[in-house]
């Protein structure tokens, strides 16, 4: 999936948003900090590929997530059971330490009348990785929004995913794996329908 790059202006929730040039120079000042010379030929132009680096991985900030779903399809045949897109891979950035946290992301809904186009699902997944995200926030928020937009039955979110944070630095736990859950609706008030969902996310 191709990334949307972050047009200006861009909402950065605080306030103005820097320069490019002051970004590549925050950059520079966090080599020299670590102990690296950035006049050095192989980091001369490292504050600038880091700078587009975070336009990419930051994209989600630009992105109109109510806008991914706006088109949906009624011609079903009157299809309402669950739909889910299992194994979607993601790569967000945890807000304590800005590193990497990936792995897959299972969305499941039971319609209400109205489909969603697959893709979309994958590219909401997207959208709210590629912002600062806590896990069990880029969770809800993938929930939260589907709910509210196409308010279908129900929706069920799991996340499984690989801390960086946890396992290159820290506590060093290597292959430790978080799971996160999230259940709106029907998935939430019945239990049948939630054990329906982890059958299906668990089948080989
Ligand atoms: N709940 C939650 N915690 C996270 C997530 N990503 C990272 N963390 C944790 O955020 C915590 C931040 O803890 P702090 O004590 O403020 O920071 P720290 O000194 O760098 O902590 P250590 O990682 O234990 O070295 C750590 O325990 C991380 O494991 C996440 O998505 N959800
Ligand atoms: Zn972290």
């Amino acid at each position: 999936m191709t990334a949307t790059v972050a047009t200006y202006p861009l909402k950065t929730g605080a306030g103005e948003r820097p320069s490019r040039a002051e970004a590549e120079a925050a950059v520079a000042t966090l080599l020299r900090w670590a102990g690296a010379d950035p006049a050095r030929e192989g980091l001369r132009d490292t504050p600038a590929r880091v700078a587009k680096a975070y336009e990419e991985m930051f994209s989600g900030y630009a992105t109109d997530t109510e806008a991914l779903l706006t088109r949906t399809f009624e011609e079903v045949a009157g299809y309402d059971d669950i739909v889910l897109v299992k194994d979607i891979e993601f790569t967000s950035h945890c807000e304590h330490h800005m590193v990497p946290f990936l792995g897959r992301a299972h969305v499941a809904y039971l319609p209400a009348g109205r489909v969603l186009g697959l893709s979309k699902i994958a590219r909401v997944v997207d959208a709210f990785s590629r912002r600062l995200q806590t896990q069990e926030a880029l969770t809800q928020e993938i929930a939260n929004l589907l709910q509210r937009v196409l308010a279908p039955r129900g929706v069920a979110v799991m996340m499984e995913a690989e801390h960086l944070c946890m396992s290159m630095r820290g506590v060093r736990k290597r292959g430790a794996s978080t799971v996160t859950t999230s259940y709106l609706g029907l998935f939430r008030e019945d239990r049948a329908e939630r054990e329906r969902f982890h059958a299906l996310v668990s089948r080989p």
